[in-house]
Order: C-alpha cells, then structure tokens, then sequence
C-alpha cells in the first residue's frame, strides 16, 4: 500500500469516534434465531452527525445498542473513542457508557422528581465527579433553558424535557451522543427547534451524534443517512445543507424504495 493510503488510514481510525466492525447481532439460536445485524462496518467520524434509517425491524435499535455498549454484538467488533469495548467487564462498560457515552431517548426519560438543573447534574453525581455550578447553567442556557433550571418535567413541555434530556446527555462529554428517535413524540414546530439544537451542538462543539430516526425531515439535518435493511447496510448518502427540502425528499424516496423491498441500486452492498 502507498505510504501516504497508510497515513489517510491511521487519521481516519483516530478520528472515529465509534466504530463497527463486521458486527453480527443474532437472537436466539436454532431455526427461530433472528439475525438483526447481519455483519455491519461502518465508523462515525468525530465531529459528524449520521442518521440512521430503515424499514421497521431492519436493526437500528440493536445497530445504536451495539454501538452504544447497551447490548453485545454476536460476533465483530465495537470500538467507541478508540477502546474496543469487547473484553471490557461489564462493570468497565458500564463506566464507559457513563463516561464516554450520552444517550437521548423518544421518551425523554427525565427524573420526574427532580428539577431541569438537578437532572442535568445526575451523571456527574453517579459519576462522582464534581459539579461546577457555571457549568450546568452554561450547559442549561447553551439548550436554551437558562429560566427553566428549577423546573419539574412536569412542569416543561415536551420540547424542553427532550432539551433537558439532551444537555444531560452531553454534561459528562461523552464521545458521541446516541438518539433514538428523538422528535418521536415531538410535534413538527418543536421537533424542528430540537433538530436545530442538534445539529448546532456539531457545528459549533465538534459533538459526534448518531440518531435513529423515521422522519426523512429528521435525517436532513444530519451530515449523512446510513440506510439499513434486513441487518445490512444497504447504502450511505452524503447530505447537502443547501436544500434541506429536496435533501428530505430525496431521502424519503430511498425509504419507499427500501419498504417495497426495491432492488438496491449503487448501495455499500
Ligand atoms: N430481544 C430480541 N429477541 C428476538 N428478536 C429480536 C430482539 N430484539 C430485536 N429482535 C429482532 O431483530 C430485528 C431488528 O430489530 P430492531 O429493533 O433493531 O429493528 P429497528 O430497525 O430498530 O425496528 P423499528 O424501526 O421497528 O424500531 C427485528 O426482526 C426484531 O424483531
């Protein structure tokens, strides 16, 4: 190999922050064993963010929970800021997933008993590190909650629970932030002011986001749409910020193709 493919090849690795490598995910065993991931490769470069989509049952949950150390691949590998996370304890995986890892789900999954600054603050308090009080208000303004610090969930609307969510998941620095469906119980408005938040956290703080998403709006945001079906990627698109409509449009149309069960045209197959 040239010298120069080795050096484009060691930047690459280093600039992963997640990476998957042949990773198998099979249910079971025996003739009703389900294969969900059927050998994915694929690596999230720091500082990007990717929108994962597919028909229903195509892998992305089990695709973000391998990647996210949540669930262990059959076979293959997972390596999340450069440490594969295979020989791990569980005990070690689980201060990786605390410390490396933020994770944003369609439910929120805030604590209803605790107020926006001290959700915030759980992670650190888990984490036993210490809480700097200019932080989690740096970190409750920068998610546009600066007012709301001493509020309940309950006392939030669904759009400021989910940016309280987000602002928790990114308190400890993680690598990358994982969203499963994020705007999934969101309406379209407050959707689109989470989408936003989002994609400025990796403009402006080099934050790596991988979100699972059925919403091709959604997936316009992101830098790059990774398509799955059957357990395979099937296909990657780069994403133009130009024409953020035409981008959903063309992306919706690559789903439709994927739900008829299409033939793949020009995929990573
Ligand atoms: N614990 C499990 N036991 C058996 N099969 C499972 C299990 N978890 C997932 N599967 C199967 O693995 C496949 C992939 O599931 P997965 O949830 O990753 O898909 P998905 O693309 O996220 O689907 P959806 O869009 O409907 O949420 C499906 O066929 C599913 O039924």
């Amino acid at each position: 190999m040239p010298r120069t493919d080795w050096l484009v090849g060691m930047i690459d690795v280093r600039d992963h922050a997640v990476r998957l490598t042949g990773v198998r995910r099979v249910h079971g065993s025996g003739p009703g064993a389900v294969t969900a991931l059927a050998g994915v490769t694929v690596a999230f470069v720091s500082g990007t963010f990717t929108a994962v989509m597919g028909p229903s049952g195509s892998g992305k949950s089990t695709l973000l929970h391998c990647a996210a150390g949540l669930d262990r691949p059959t076979s293959g590998t997972v390596a999340v800021g450069g440490t594969d996370l295979g020989p791990l304890s569980e005990k070690a995986r689980t201060v990786l997933r605390r410390e490396r890892i933020g994770f944003v789900f369609q439910e929120f999954n805030l604590m209803p008993a605790l107020t926006a600054r001290q959700n915030i603050e759980l992670p650190l308090r888990l984490g036993r590190r210490r809480i700097d009080d200019g932080e989690i208000r740096a970190a409750l303004a920068a998610v546009g909650l600066a007012d709301r610090a001493d509020h309940r969930p309950s006392e939030l609307s669904g759009g400021q629970q989910q940016r309280v969510a987000i602002a928790r998941a990114l308190v400890t620095r993680p690598a990358v932030l994982f969203a499963d469906e994020p705007t999934g119980a969101l309406d379209t408005r407050t959707s689109r002011a989470v989408l936003g938040l989002l994609r400025e956290i990796v403009d402006r703080h080099r934050q790596t986001v991988v979100m699972v998403t059925h919403d091709p709006v959604a997936a316009a945001h992101a830098d790059r749409v990774i398509f799955l079906a059957d357990g395979e990627l099937v296909e990657e698109r780069a994403v133009g910020h130009g024409h953020r409509d035409q981008e959903a449009a063309a992306i919706a149309a690559r789903m439709a193709g994927l739900e008829s069960g299409a033939t793949i045209a020009g995929g990573v197959r």
